[in-house]
């Protein structure tokens, strides 16, 4: 690294000048690593560390290379990101009508101290696209495509010889295949572990995290199921249908719309009493929450979030083909049973796929966002 680019903390150098203060590799442009990859460009950043956009010279591939921080704990998190990964990969190798639509990792190598993950290269994420209709949303079509895709993702990952759980499913670790066409995949594996193997209970994005990640009580893959029926809602109305500023806040927008979770997962919870609810009268109900304002439990109702009768959200869809009260009516039924506060009463992949959401003729599906 030419002496302008070298970072040095009291006089020491990061990984002999390579890496930046907060343990990233520091990119530079038209570089090649390995004598293999010609490194373009930074595609984004994360905890992780970066993802750059390369070329493959020995395939001919476009790729995104991970570059996970110079640091024990983030290199030891991407190892088990590669080994659930190429779990997926072996199976979807031996099954190739299989539809995983989870990115496929090609290899993975190290340089200069940083674990490299290479992908093959995808487009834009969904809430990017979220961004380019105004967050007013995609269409009941296309969220339609998405949710189906997504199911048939959770399912796989559901399967006894497979039980993964991704623990960060949301819009931004969805991404187009090409931004011309509706083929999803998810990526960012970064957090994901398998059944038996739970090690974290503060997981999951707020806005998509579930009410048993919440109360502190124990979970399964059936958290992934309710991120997805907070993000196909997201889908199709264009903004996330709870967007709390903490827990406290993320518990009281869910129960603005599903009530009070069950007196079982209430009293099994640790954190119930010490954060969200307190007993009145034999019942449970909310704590007081100064300077707040919220709809009574159960009052904002999630036919009225879709506008099922008053042509969808913000009644923009009025009129419009494809999306009249019956096919709202499959779309509301199908989330009612994504979002169930009970993890055993939420409905599993196998049944979302057989929803009569899902059930309409090709022909009649357009797809435009
Ligand atoms: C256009 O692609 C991207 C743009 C921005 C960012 N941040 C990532 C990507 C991208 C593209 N292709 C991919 N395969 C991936 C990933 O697999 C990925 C991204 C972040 C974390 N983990 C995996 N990420």
């Amino acid at each position: 690294n030419p002496p302008s680019k070298r970072v040095t903390i009291r006089g020491q150098q990061l990984n002999e000048g390579y890496d930046d203060e907060r343990h990233d590799l520091i990119i530079r442009e038209k570089e090649k690593w390995e004598n293999r990859y010609e490194i373009e460009c930074v595609l984004g950043k994360g905890s992780f560390g970066q993802v750059v956009k390369a070329i493959d010279l020995e395939t001919n591939e476009d790729v995104a290379i991970k570059v996970i921080k110079n640091k024990p704990a983030f290199f030891k998190q991407a190892k088990v990101e590669i080994r659930l990964l190429e779990l997926l990969n072996k199976k979807q190798a031996e099954e190739p009508d299989t539809k995983f639509h989870i990115v496929k990792l090609k290899r993975h190598f190290m340089f200069r101290s940083h674990l490299c993950l290479v992908f093959e290269r995808l487009s834009y994420n969904l809430y990017e696209l979220l961004r380019q209709t105004r967050f007013h949303g995609v269409s009941l079509n296309l969220t339609r495509k998405f949710a189906q895709q997504l199911c048939t993702s959770l399912l796989q990952l559901y399967r006894e010889d497979i039980q993964i759980i991704h623990c960060d499913l949301k819009p931004e670790n969805i991404l187009l295949v090409n931004p011309k066409r509706s083929e999803i995949k998810i990526i960012d594996f970064g957090s994901s572990c398998q059944v038996g193997e739970k090690i974290y209970s503060y997981i999951q994005s707020r806005f998509y995290r579930s009410p048993e990640v919440l109360l502190g009580l124990p979970y399964d893959m059936k958290i992934d199921m309710w991120s997805l029926g907070c993000i196909l809602v997201e889908m199709h109305c264009g903004e996330p249908i709870f967007s709390g500023q903490n827990e406290e806040d993320q518990m009281m927008k869910i129960v603005e719309v599903l009530g009070i979770p069950p007196n079982s997962m209430i009293e099994r919870s640790p954190r119930a009493r010490e954060k969200y609810f307190e007993q009145k009268n034999g019942h449970w109900v909310t704590k007081r929450f100064p300077n707040k304002s919220y709809v009574a439990p159960g009052h904002r109702r999630l036919e009225d979030i879709l506008g099922v009768e008053t042509g969808g959200p913000g009644g923009r869809r009025a009129k419009e083909a494809g999306h009249g009260a019956t096919e709202y009516r499959k779309f509301l039924d199908l989330l009612k049973r994504m979002l169930q506060y009970d993890p055993v009463k939420r409905c599993k992949p196998f049944d979302a796929l057989r929803s009569p959401f899902f059930n309409v003729p090709s022909s009649h599906t357009p797809t435009t966002t």
